[in-house]
């Protein structure tokens, strides 16, 4: 954790010229008793209040305009509507009396109610019903909710009572020494269940260091008081912004989200980031009229479009390059979100067409570098940033792709057990018509043994032949040539049948030869060699020595190494061109005006029981990710301190440059040591892990473990690599005999992919790992990886970025389903956990004086009336004793630290909740006096009928006498 403790010159500047005088805060008198209109300010009833105290206004009606537009997207009808706005409190039957004895009660639910409704309509209708929701306790009576925000209630005058002050160590809510009240008020907090899972408990009984809490399911748990976090009041739940939050602690992150997710609100800003949740079911958010509505803000909730919208603008009214960078881990919906994201671009920024050809790269891409995987039916293997160009006036001019991949080839020739290869082989097995199949000879899949060796064929709910087509569209779309659609489905076949080719042991040292098999002359007539040619350079290896050429038989394992050699680098090959092809389709236009929004859709980090190479380089290119994004967050809050003049420099945040440092650091560093071994004839594994422990073991970010092992400190948490296959996987070395087989082509592909192999390898011997000898070493994978992430940091720097976090909230791909645990996992690996880290250590709410003034004024003894708002605000601050370390004063907003505006509201709602009792003592006082007048008259008026009735019955009967 680093402090950053940074001199402010532009803040000292200011504060000599441009700054207005800062309010002086008169220091606090400790001992000095101050009478205040509140009950005891460390205790607060149970999570209820309709706090202000979120940073962002949450928008009126933004929700109900939601819910308007789902109804008409889903056709509901208004009955249904009805049924969900039936409130419980309206059906409450209950006698004259009672209601007499209850009426301010009623009033102050009425304007929970309304309030409630007005700020967060959907969440509030939908909460009502919801029985399940871990805010809607059955131990909590709505009874105990304090009053509402209604500016204009009258109330009656309250007890006064002592001021607590608000001390430091009280940011979260401390129960030790409220223990009676927090028994008898029956409070309820977070508590942590032995599954890990978080529940909300009401406190049943409470000494100085534990507490026994009742849960749900009628248990009860003794925890330590320490563990246990304070909820927040049941107004915020399903707040669309986090930072509106009182106490930002795990379980309220996560229980607001899983609040918001089981009402369909998938998407939740946390600050400036936006967290997704993958429904795994269509949801009612998308379309046209959503689009439309985003454009014209009639509404403005949490929405990829609005991102995309904030984009746009920003990059017109600024002149500035966006960038939308979306992440997650495999499975929580970067592929989906960035299509949602690039459709309301070409939405906006359409008209010229290019956003046709934009949107048609997705099933290019899809097939080619998508496959099933355990985790998700359309796995992206790839790292993605698509550069959308703009003319000067906003419509879309061009747009340029760049991929990013860390041996996505090796799915080619072996993936695992119920998973698939790329999804273009299927769809050409399955869609090509019949000439193309006569032409490559093409079979069903299961006839490949590429194919066959995972045993999944299809995807349940994918027809591959009908995506074919689809693709070929998209392909006819980005203009690539009816011939050159051809000689690409030509390199699919070749790299199929490549699988198919089998060897023949021919001596006793297992040395073989090429079998000339349908495999085989299929494989030299679709590349455009011939069969001799293909056989030599897949059995033998032709190799220097001294000034003798010498021809080296291959055994069966190295030659079967050979020959998927080169099928994943026809694989890698070929998709590096057909990238290039849709780059030179969506070349930028003339009316380029340099501007542009690029959206990243780049895997997340990535932490399983075994992790390999892969993991390794995905992990370190989020350690850059999450850098960046930590400086850019830390820049936001930085500069909005700046512009409210006040001290920023207190604020903390987690540098992970040390991570980094292992990572990168020359000579000793792990991408290093890992290219220095790869270029070793005789490096393993092993000895890779041998020197790892040697050189780096003083690193604070590394850790040695058994075998061929070690372990990471990420910023998200601790992974154990197991280095088994790093070596190769980083080499990916291609042996120069199947380069120069590829030279030899008459086919145009499998040349310039020589060509290309060739120059790259020049290139590399300028590089301080390349590999000696006749194999080809282009850049080493690492290295690579490594320079597209730098290329791909230069691109970001240039740009605003807007962060948009994936999570998934199951593993089993289905809707409904919230797992905690996995979601918590990921809130924290996706730096969700840090945004609201960085803005606890900080000062996370903001409230203008105004507001704060007008919420808080009444409660301070003297009259305010005539007094501005900040100086109110000031007041306020010192009748409460505030700690000064807690807050700040801006030029035009209050700056709080977590929590503290919780107990402040908890303050206002004792406050509150005491004038309502007086108003009801009153009220019933009253009523009870007007009843004992009342029946008293109706006693002397019954009393005089009846004297009347006695006197006419006494007549009337004289009379019958
Ligand atoms: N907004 C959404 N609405 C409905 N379904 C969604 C949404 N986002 C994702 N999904 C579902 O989740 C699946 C996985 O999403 P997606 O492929 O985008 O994940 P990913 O994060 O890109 O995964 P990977 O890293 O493996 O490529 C989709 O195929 C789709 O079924």
């Amino acid at each position: 954790m680093a402090s950053v403790r940074m001199p402010s010159p532009r803040l000292q500047e200011s504060k000599k010229t441009t700054r207005p005088e800062r309010p002086k805060v008169k220091p606090r008198l400790p001992n000095s008793p101050q009478p205040v209109k509140s009950l005891p300010l460390n205790s607060r009833s149970t999570g209820s209040s309709p706090s202000a105290s979120g940073r962002k206004k949450v928008e009126p009606g933004t929700g109900r305009k939601i819910a308007a537009l789902k109804k008409k997207d889903t056709g509901e009808g208004e009955g249904n509507a009805k049924g969900k706005e039936e409130s419980p409190y309206s059906s409450k039957v209950s006698t004259r009396e009672e209601r007499l004895s209850e009426e301010a009660m009623d009033v102050r639910d009425a304007g929970i109610k309304k309030d409630s409704q007005e700020r967060y309509p959907e969440v509030v209708n939908d909460a009502e019903r919801n029985k399940d929701s871990p805010y809607n306790s059955k131990t909590t009576s709505r009874r105990e909710t304090p009053a509402a925000e209604e500016e204009g209630r009258t109330f009656y005058s309250v007890a006064y009572n002592k001021a607590s002050p608000i001390s430091s160590s009280r940011s979260e809510l401390n129960w030790g020494d409220t223990t009676t009240y927090v028994a008898k008020k029956k409070l309820q907090a977070w508590c942590q269940l032995s599954n890990g899972n978080w529940e909300l408990g009401t406190i049943i009984s409470s000494s100085q260091s534990e507490s026994i809490l009742s849960l749900s399911n009628g248990g009860v748990l003794k925890v330590n008081n320490d563990s246990l976090l304070a909820p927040n009041p049941e107004i915020l739940n399903g707040v669309d912004d986090l930072m509106q939050l009182s106490y930002l602690n795990e379980p309220s992150v996560l229980f607001n989200l899983q609040f918001r997710y089981s009402h369909d609100l998938i998407y939740t800003k946390a600050g400036p980031v936006l967290v997704a949740i993958n429904p795994f079911k269509e949801v009612h958010l998308y379309g046209n009229q959503y689009i439309e509505a985003y454009k014209n803000k009639s509404i403005n909730g949490p929405h990829v479009y609005a991102i995309a919208d904030t984009a746009i603008h920003e990059m017109i009214r600024d002149e500035v390059n966006q960038s939308i960078i979306i992440s997650g881990e495999s499975g929580a919906g970067k592929t989906e979100t960035a299509k949602i994201a690039m459709q309301y671009l070409a939405s906006l920024g359409g008209g010229s067409g290019m956003e046709y050809e934009i949107l048609q790269t997705n099933p290019i891409l899809e097939a080619f570098g998508n496959a099933r995987t355990l985790r998700n039916d359309n796995s992206s293997r790839f790292g993605k940033l698509i550069e959308i160009h703009f003319s000067a006036t906003g419509k879309i001019c061009g747009a340029s792709i760049q991929t990013f991949s860390n041996s996505m080839q090796s799915r080619v020739v072996q993936c695992e057990i119920g998973e698939r290869s790329y999804h273009i082989f299927y769809q050409l097995c399955a869609g090509a018509p019949e000439s193309l199949r006569e032409k490559l000879n093409l079979r069903i899949a299961n006839e490949y043994k590429y194919l066959k060796r995972s045993n999944c064929y299809t995807i349940a709910g994918v027809d591959d032949a009908e995506r074919f087509h689809l693709v070929v569209d998209a392909m006819q779309a980005v203009h690539i040539s009816k011939n050159d659609q051809e000689s690409v489905f030509s390199m699919l076949a070749a790299i199929l049948w490549l699988g198919n080719i089998s060897f023949t042991v021919i001596d006793n040292e297992n040395h073989v030869e090429v079998a000339t098999d349908e495999g085989a002359q299929t494989v030299a007539k679709l590349i455009g060699c011939t069969l001799s040619e293909l056989k030599s350079a897949l059995s033998t290896r032709k190799m220097k020595v001294g000034n003798d050429n010498i021809i080296q038989k291959l055994t069966l394992s190295q030659a079967i190494v050979t020959r998927d050699a080169l099928a994943k680098s026809l694989y890698a090959s070929l998709f590096e061109w057909i990238v290039e092809q849709i780059n030179k389709s969506l070349g930028i236009g003339k009316r380029h005006t340099g501007r542009s929004i690029s959206i990243l859709d780049i895997y997340g980090f990535e932490s399983f029981n075994k992790n390999s190479f892969e993991q390794f380089c995905i992990n370190y290119a989020n350690e850059r990710l999450q850098q960046y994004f930590n400086s850019h967050l830390f820049k936001l809050e930085q500069e909005e301190y700046i512009q409210d003049g006040i001290d920023w420099a207190k604020v903390d945040f987690e540098d992970n440059q040390d991570c980094l440092n292992l990572f990168e650091k020359k000579p000793l560093g792990l991408l290093s040591l890992l290219d220095e071994e790869s270029t070793f004839p005789n490096g393993t594994d092993l000895t890779f892990a041998d020197k790892l422990k040697q050189h780096l073991s003083s690193s604070p970010c590394f850790k040695r473990e058994r075998d061929k092992a070690f372990t990471v400190h990420h910023y998200a948490g601790e992974v154990i690599y197991d280095t088994t296959g790093f070596l190769e996987k980083n080499r990916d070395l291609l042996h120069m005999d199947s380069i120069q087989l590829l030279a030899s082509c008459t086919c145009r592909l499998p040349q310039m992919f020589a060509s290309r192999m060739l120059s790259q390898s020049v290139n590399a011997a300028a590089n301080p790992y390349k590999s000696s000898g006749v194999d080809s070493q282009r850049l080493s994978v690492a290295s690579k990886f490594k320079s597209q992430l730098f290329q791909l940091m230069i691109r970001l720097g240039n740009a605003r970025p807007h962060f948009i976090r994936c999570i998934k909230p199951n593993n089993s791909q289905l809707p409904e389903n919230y797992e905690q645990g996995l979601v918590l996992q990921q809130l924290r690996c996706c730096g969700v956990l840090e945004v609201v880290r960085i803005s606890k250590s900080g000062y996370p709410t903001r409230i203008s004086h105004q507001k704060f003034a007008r919420r808080y004024g009444f409660l301070l003894l003297d009259n305010v009336a005539s007094r501005d708002p900040l100086s109110v605000s000031v007041a306020i601050l010192q009748q409460f004793n505030i700690v000064p370390e807690m807050y700040q004063v801006g030029f035009t907003k209050l700056f709080f630290r977590s929590g503290q505006v919780g107990l402040l509201e908890d303050t206002r709602n004792r406050t509150l909740h005491g004038i309502l009792r007086v108003q009801s003592c009153f009220r019933g006082h009253r009523a009870r006096l007007y009843v004992k007048e009342y029946r008293k008259g109706i006693v002397a008026l019954q009393s005089c009928k009846f004297f009347s009735f006695e006197l006419h019955w006494s007549v009337s009967s004289c009379r019958k006498l």
